[in-house]
C-alpha cells in the first residue's frame, strides 16, 4: 500500500483534525498528485523548455565569442579582429533576448493557467463538501488554502519544473563548455560541486517545517480577521477590541516568528553558498595562474573558463534553491491534499435513468431513517418515519438539538441516512441526479442567503434564465415588489449579505421570491421566521402561504403561529418522532406539543427544559385526550410510534390502521384536505 493510499484511507479522519494537524507528505507524492493537472499544457511546457535550451546555447556562444575577442582583439590590440566576433555576438544577444522573452511570457501564461485550473478544481470540490466540514474548518483557513497554498503548488509543479529544466540545461551546457575548454581544470573544480548539494540538504528539513508553520499562521490570521469583521457588532457592543487584537496578535506572532526564521534560514543558506562559490573561484584562479605561467593556457581561455564557471554557479545554486522552494511548497500541497481527500457525503447515482422522467407530484416519505453525523458520538435521527402527501403542509417542531434541521439535510440529500431511506414520489431520492433532486426540493434555510449582486440576480438565481416579468411576478407574490421599487436602483440595486439596506424581513421576502420563482413541488422551510421580530414575521406569513400553496411543504419551526394551518405536526425529540397529529388534537392531548406551544408565550422558558419527559408514558395518557382515542391505542404500540399507514399520523393512537378516526369529538375534521392557507 502506498502512502497516498494510506492517506486516502484516513481521509475522513484527517478531515476531523484541526488545521495544524495536517499530515506530512513527501514532495514526490505531492508532485505526482498535481502533475496530471498540467494536461493540455504540456505541449506549451515543452516549448518553454525548448526556449530554455536555445537561451542556454546563446549564452554559451556569447561566452566563446568573448574569449575570441579577448585573445584576438584585446590582447593583440587589433580593431580589425573586433568587428566580426562583435557582430556575431550582437546577433546572438538579440536572438537570445527574443527567445528569452517568448519563453518567459509563455511560462507565465502556463503558470497562471495552472493556478486558475487548480483553484477551480479545489473550489469545486469544497463546494460539494458536507455541512459538517464547514463547521469544523475555519473559513479564513479555507481562504488561505484556496489562495496561498494553490500558488505554492504552482511553484512546485510548473515554475519548479520549468526552473529545474532550465537550470539543468544551463548547468549541462556550461559544464560541457568548461570541459571542452580544459577538461582537467574543469574536473578539478567540479570536485567541489557536492558542497552545494550538502548545503541544500542540511537546510531543507528546517525550511519545510518553518514553511508549514508560516502557512498555518497565514490561515489563522485570515480566519481571525474574517471572524472578527463578521462579528463586528459583538466586538463593538461588548468592547471586545482588545480581546480581538490579542487574538490577532497571537496568530501574527506565530507568523512573525515563522517569517523571520524562514528569512534567516534562506539568508544563511545564501551566504554559505557564496562562500563555497568563492572557494571554487579561487581554486580556478590559482590553477589558471599556474597553467598560464607554464604557457599551457592563454588569458582569453582562462577568462572564458572563469565565465563558464560564473554562469554555471547560478543554475547549480538555482537547482539547490529550487529543492528548498519545492520543499517549502510541499507544505502548501499537504494542506490542499488534506481538503481534496475529504470524501463527498453524497454523489450522483451511477445511473440517472432510474428516476422517473418529468416533474414529481411531490409526495415525500422518510422511512425508518437512522443517521449519525461523522465523528459524532450519538445518533441525530433514530428510526424517523413520516410521509407527506402532495400539497400537504407538515410542521416539524421540537426542542433545540432534537434533529429537526437534520431532517432537512436528509430531504435535500446533504447526507445519506446510515440506514432507512427517503422517497420522492416513491423513488429513493438517491436515484435522482443531485441537480434534479434539488430542482424539485427547494430549501429556504434558517439564515437568509444573499448573493453579493443585484436584487434581480438574487431572485433570478432561483431559476437561471428567468425573464424580467417572471422575476417581478415572483417579487409581487412575495410582497417584495413595493420595497424593491423604493430602492435607489430598483431591481438593479446591489445588495450583499451584510447589507444595511434591507431589513431581515425584506431579505426573507427576497428569499421567498427566489423560491417562488424556482417553483419546486417540494418545499423545505427551516425556521422561516427565525430572527424576525413579531411585525416582520407577520409580514412574511402571507408570502409564505402563497409560496406553500399547491406544494408539499415541510416546515421546521419553533414558531407555531402557522401550526393551525398544518395538515400534520410532528414533534421530534432526540431524533425520534414523539407526537404527531393536528394542532387542535395535540393541544388537547396536553403532551409535549402543548408544552412547546405554551413555551412560545413564555420567553423565559428554554426549549431545552422541555426535553424530557416530553410526553407522558403511554399508560399515563392525559385526561384531556378524548377517551375513545386513548382506548383505541393498539396493544403494544407506544404513543408516538409510527403507525403502518404512511399517511396516518404516527403518534395518533388510532384503533387500527384502517380505523383511525378522521374527526375530532366535536365533529371537526382531523386531517384537512383543503387548507385555509391556500390562496392566502
Ligand atoms: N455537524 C455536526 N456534527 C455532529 N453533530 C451534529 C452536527 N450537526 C448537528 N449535530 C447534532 O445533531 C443533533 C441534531 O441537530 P439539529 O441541528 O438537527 O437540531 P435541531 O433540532 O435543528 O436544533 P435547533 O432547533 O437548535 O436548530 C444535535 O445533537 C446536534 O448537536
Amino acid at each position: 500500500m502506498t502512502r497516498t493510499d494510506q492517506y486516502e484511507d484516513h481521509a475522513d479522519e484527517y478531515a476531523d483534525r484541526e488545521e495544524n494537524d495536517t499530515p506530512t507528505i513527501p514532495a514526490r507524492t505531492a508532485f505526482r498528485r498535481f502533475w496530471p493537472m498540467t494536461r493540455g499544457l504540456r505541449g506549451r511546457l515543452a516549448i518553454v523548455w525548448g526556449c530554455t535550451v536555445l537561451a542556454a546555447l546563446a549564452e554559451t556562444a556569447a561566452i566563446l565569442l568573448f574569449s575570441e575577442l579577448t585573445d584576438h582583439a584585446l590582447q593583440k590590440g587589433s580593431l580589425s579582429a573586433f568587428w566580426a566576433p562583435a557582430a556575431e555576438w550582437l546577433v546572438v544577444a538579440v536572438l537570445g533576448a527574443a527567445i528569452g522573452y517568448a519563453g518567459n511570457s509563455l511560462a507565465t501564461w502556463i503558470t497562471e493557467r495552472f493556478v486558475m485550473r487548480l483553484r477551480e478544481h479545489v473550489f469545486d470540490h469544497v463546494q460539494q463538501l458536507p455541512p459538517h466540514f464547514f463547521q469544523r474548518h475555519r473559513q479564513g483557513d479555507l481562504l488561505s488554502r484556496l489562495t496561498g497554498d494553490v500558488e505554492a503548488i504552482e511553484t512546485m509543479v510548473v515554475s519548479g519544473l520549468v526552473g529545474a529544466a532550465s537550470a539543468a540545461f544551463s548547468a549541462v551546457f556550461y559544464a560541457a563548455a568548461a570541459f571542452w575548454l580544459r577538461w582537467d581544470l574543469a574536473a578539478a573544480t567540479f570536485v567541489l560541486a557536492p558542497l552545494f548539494w550538502l548545503a541544500a540538504r542540511r537546510f531543507s528539513g528546517s525550511i519545510k517545517t518553518v514553511s508549514r508553520e508560516g502557512r498555518v499562521a497565514d490561515g489563522a490570521i485570515t480566519s481571525v480577521v474574517e471572524e472578527s469583521l463578521g462579528n463586528i457588532v459583538l466586538t463593538q457592543a461588548y468592547d471586545r477590541r482588545a480581546a480581538e487584537r490579542r487574538r490577532l496578535g497571537q496568530e501574527a506572532n506565530a507568523w512573525f516568528r515563522a517569517s523571520v526564521r524562514s528569512a534567516r534560514l534562506s539568508e544563511l543558506y545564501e551566504q554559505l553558498v557564496q562562500v563555497i562559490e568563492t572557494v571554487c573561484v579561487l581554486t580556478v584562479i590559482g590553477l589558471g595562474a599556474w597553467e598560464i605561467s607554464a604557457g599551457r593556457m592563454t588569458l582569453g581561455q582562462l577568462l572564458a573558463f572563469a565565465a563558464f564557471l560564473g554562469y554555471l554557479y547560478p543554475p547549480v545554486r538555482g537547482l539547490a534553491q529550487l529543492g528548498l522552494t519545492v520543499t517549502a511548497a510541499t507544505a502548501g500541497a499537504e494542506r490542499l491534499i488534506e481538503i481534496l481527500d475529504v470524501r463527498l457525503a453524497v454523489s450522483d447515482p451511477a445511473r440517472s435513468d432510474r428516476a422517473p422522467a418529468g416533474r414529481p407530484d411531490g409526495s415525500v416519505e422518510v422511512r425508518d431513517v437512522y443517521f449519525r453525523y461523522p465523528g459524532a458520538d450519538r445518533m441525530a435521527l433514530e428510526g424517523l418515519s413520516f410521509s407527506v402527501r402532495p400539497g400537504e403542509l407538515v410542521i416539524i417542531t421540537g426542542p433545540s438539538g432534537a434533529g429537526k434541521s437534520t431532517v432537512s439535510k436528509m430531504l435535500l440529500r446533504f447526507y445519506d441516512p446510515d440506514s432507512g431511506a427517503v422517497f420522492l414520489d416513491g423513488t429513493p431520492i438517491g436515484d435522482f441526479p443531485l441537480a434534479r433532486l434539488r430542482e424539485y426540493v427547494t430549501l429556504l434555510p434558517q439564515e437568509t442567503l444573499v448573493l453579493h449582486d443585484t436584487v434581480r440576480a438574487n431572485i433570478a438565481c432561483g431559476r437561471p434564465g428567468a425573464g424580467e416579468q417572471a422575476i417581478i411576478e415572483a417579487a409581487r407574490a412575495a410582497d417584495a415588489h413595493d420595497f424593491i421599487m423604493r430602492l435607489p436602483e430598483g431591481y438593479g440595486t446591489k445588495v450583499d449579505p451584510n447589507s444595511a439596506r434591507l431589513s431581515g424581513g425584506q431579505l426573507q421576502r427576497l428569499a421567498i421570491a427566489r423560491a417562488i420563482l424556482r417553483d419546486a413541488p417540494v418545499l423545505v422551510l427551516d425556521e422561516p421566521t427565525t430572527g424576525l421580530d413579531a411585525m416582520a414575521a407577520r409580514r412574511v406569513v402571507k408570502p409564505l402561504r402563497r409560496l406553500m400553496t399547491g406544494r408539499t411543504t415541510i416546515m421546521i419551526t419553533h414558531d407555531l403561529n402557522l401550526a393551525p394551518d398544518a395538515d400534520r405536526i410532528l414533534v421530534v425529540d432526540q431524533g425520534r418522532i414523539v407526537e404527531t397529529g393536528r394542532h387542535e388534537v395535540l393541544l388537547a392531548w396536553g403532551g409535549a406539543y402543548s408544552r412547546l406551544h405554551r413555551s412560545q408565550n413564555n420567553v423565559n422558558m428554554d426549549t431545552a427544559e422541555l426535553r424530557l419527559p416530553l410526553f407522558p408514558e403511554p399508560a399515563e395518557v392525559p385526561a384531556a385526550v378524548p377517551a375513545e382515542y386513548a382506548a383505541g391505542a393498539p396493544a403494544g404500540q407506544q404513543v408516538g410510534r409510527p403507525a403502518p399507514d404512511p399517511y396516518v399520523p404516527y403518534g395518533f393512537p388510532g384503533k387500527s390502521p384502517g380505523a383511525v378516526p378522521h374527526q375530532l369529538p366535536d365533529g371537526r375534521p382531523l386531517f384537512r384536505d383543503e387548507r385555509p392557507r391556500h390562496g392566502g
